[in-house]
């Protein structure tokens, strides 16, 4: 018989869906949560020998996302912090994990009275995300946001890019710069207010994004890991994964039309898809935390 050995391996439950309404007074707050939890360790007999005594199952896994939900999630990486520590710290034989989410933006509907105190409104195009990393002694989060779409009508250009036999762009000095960032940074500690540090994260993107005059998406990613790093140390690294969702001015001449940039057709595909990590100089370029995080070079 060939003899074959277990290579990396983990499993659990994928995408719970926990809605958590905090109710202690008339003003409810909502938390609206897509979690991911995955185990590590020794399952070898598992899968040698059918063997299921180490294999926590999946379904008790999201019986435990719902119960730590009544606890208060707080933030996505406190909650999964919790999770992560109770599967590593109750079974001996998880000696790590992942543990991921994605938490949905809701607003207070505008009412009459002002904002109403337990109607919502889905929020914003953009989804908060968390990772919990779990590696014997060591635990790594990476926080992050997917779909933050962003556009500036003037104030881009690309020029300069090599021209051969197949290149038909035209050189512009002006043109819509649009994206839908999907953004991850590592912390670098975990004694963290996760939450003041998101909005603020947040926050520097969408400034920084504005700031320059962008000669490519990929310099406009530079400003902004810039700006994110130099706000905050207790982030080492943040990596982008950002289409270039492309504006091309329609030519109005055929009816008789000038068209200065005015009128544009959204392609929606295909698209330029640039990516890119930054790191702090000294940094881990390939830390082992991003192991399992798809969607990102
Ligand atoms: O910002 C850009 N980066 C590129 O790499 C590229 N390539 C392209 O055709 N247009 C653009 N725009």
């Amino acid at each position: 018989m060939t003899n074959i050995i277990l290579g990396k391996n983990q499993y659990g439950k994928a995408e719970v869906r926990v809605v958590r309404i905090t109710r202690d007074t008339d003003r409810h707050e909502i938390e609206d949560l897509n979690v991911t939890s995955q185990l590590r360790g020794d399952f070898d007999s598992a899968h040698f020998d059918g063997n299921n005594e180490h294999v926590v199952a999946t379904d008790t896994q999201k019986n435990t996302v719902f119960a730590f939900a009544k606890d208060g999630v707080g933030s996505p990486e406190e909650y999964l912090l919790r999770l992560g520590r109770h599967f590593t710290g109750e079974f001996d034989w998880v000696t790590g994990g992942r543990w991921a989410a994605e938490q949905y933006t809701w607003q207070r509907i505008e009412a009459e009275g002002g904002p109403h105190d337990h109607s919502f409104v889905a929020g914003g195009t953009e989804t908060r995300t968390a990772v919990v990393q779990i590696d014997g002694d060591d635990t790594t989060i990476i926080a992050g946001l997917q779909d933050l779409k962003v556009l500036k009508s003037t104030e881009s250009g690309f020029v300069g890019y090599p021209k051969d036999r197949y290149t038909t762009l035209p050189e512009t000095t002006d043109r819509i710069l649009a994206t839908s960032v999907t953004a991850k940074w590592r912390y670098n500690r975990n004694d963290i207010d996760f939450n003041e540090v998101y909005a603020d994260v947040r926050r520097v993107l969408l400034a920084s994004f504005t700031k320059n005059y962008s000669y490519a998406l990929q310099n406009t990613l530079y400003d902004m890991a810039q700006a994110v790093l130099e706000a905050h140390p207790e982030i080492d690294e943040i990596r982008f994964s950002t289409p270039n969702s492309h504006h091309f001015v329609v030519d109005l001449s055929p009816f008789g039309l000038e068209n200065p940039n005015e009128v544009f057709f959204a392609a929606d595909r295909p698209y330029g898809l640039i990516e890119a990590a930054f790191l702090r100089e000294g940094a881990d370029t390939d830390h082992w935390s991003w192991s399992g995080i798809a969607g990102f070079c």
